[in-house]
């Protein structure tokens, strides 16, 4: 997705990276992100990414190809490229509208890392001046990918499948009141 940027795990960081994600960060998924695999994370995509007025500006509306995305803003000084998160949603979903309550933008500060689903639909605005280095370490569980495989309904994790899910509790249990109404009105 990025110009500007290279992948670290080419140049000998691949043990190192392995060991983050076994350490720090399959320890903290377990906990915040059990639902998309966060126990179970056993891959990963580590790279850097350069924004800049000679580099990449922003980077566009997506979802990563990872369970758990860390991102640590390595710096160095530059204003602008926040970034503007949008709600989780599955495959099916992943254009779908965005609720109010799912606006959550988050400005980078250097030595500082945001952990975030991979499915969590982001974006980068544009670095308005100086230079901002990102690392990123997508995160991936092969057990979760599989599972998915064989699944429909993601409302776990899906803020659009959970309101689909939702919806249709609602609409049975307003036909079964319905019924019940019905069946009252003939007894009588
Ligand atoms: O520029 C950033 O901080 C975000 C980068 C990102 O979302 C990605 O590479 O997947
Ligand atoms: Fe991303």
């Amino acid at each position: 997705m990025n110009t500007y940027g290279a992948v670290l795990d080419d140049f000998g960081m691949e043990t190192m990276l392995d060991k983050v994600m076994e350490e720090y960060i399959r320890t903290i998924s377990k906990v915040l992100f059990p639902e998309v695999g966060g126990s179970t994370l056993d891959a990963h995509h580590g790279f850097v990414v350069e924004y800049g007025m000679d580099r990449d500006l922003d980077l566009g509306f997506h979802v990563d190809d990872s369970e758990v995305t860390l991102n640590v803003c390595l710096g160095k000084q530059f204003s602008g490229g926040e970034l503007f998160f949008r709600g989780v949603r599955c495959e099916k979903h992943v254009n779908t509208e965005t609720q109010s309550e799912e606006i959550f933008d988050f400005s980078h500060v250097p030595g500082r890392a945001v952990l975030h689903r991979g499915r969590h639909r982001h974006g980068a605005r544009a670095t308005t001046s100086g230079n901002r280095i990102n690392l990123l370490l997508w995160c991936r569980s092969s057990v979760f990918r599989e599972l998915r495989k064989y699944q429909k309904d993601f409302s776990s994790w899906c803020a659009e499948c959970q309101r689909e899910k939702k919806e249709r509790q609602h609409q049975s249990v307003s036909a079964a009141k319905l019924e019940l109404l019905r069946g009252g009105e003939t007894a009588t």
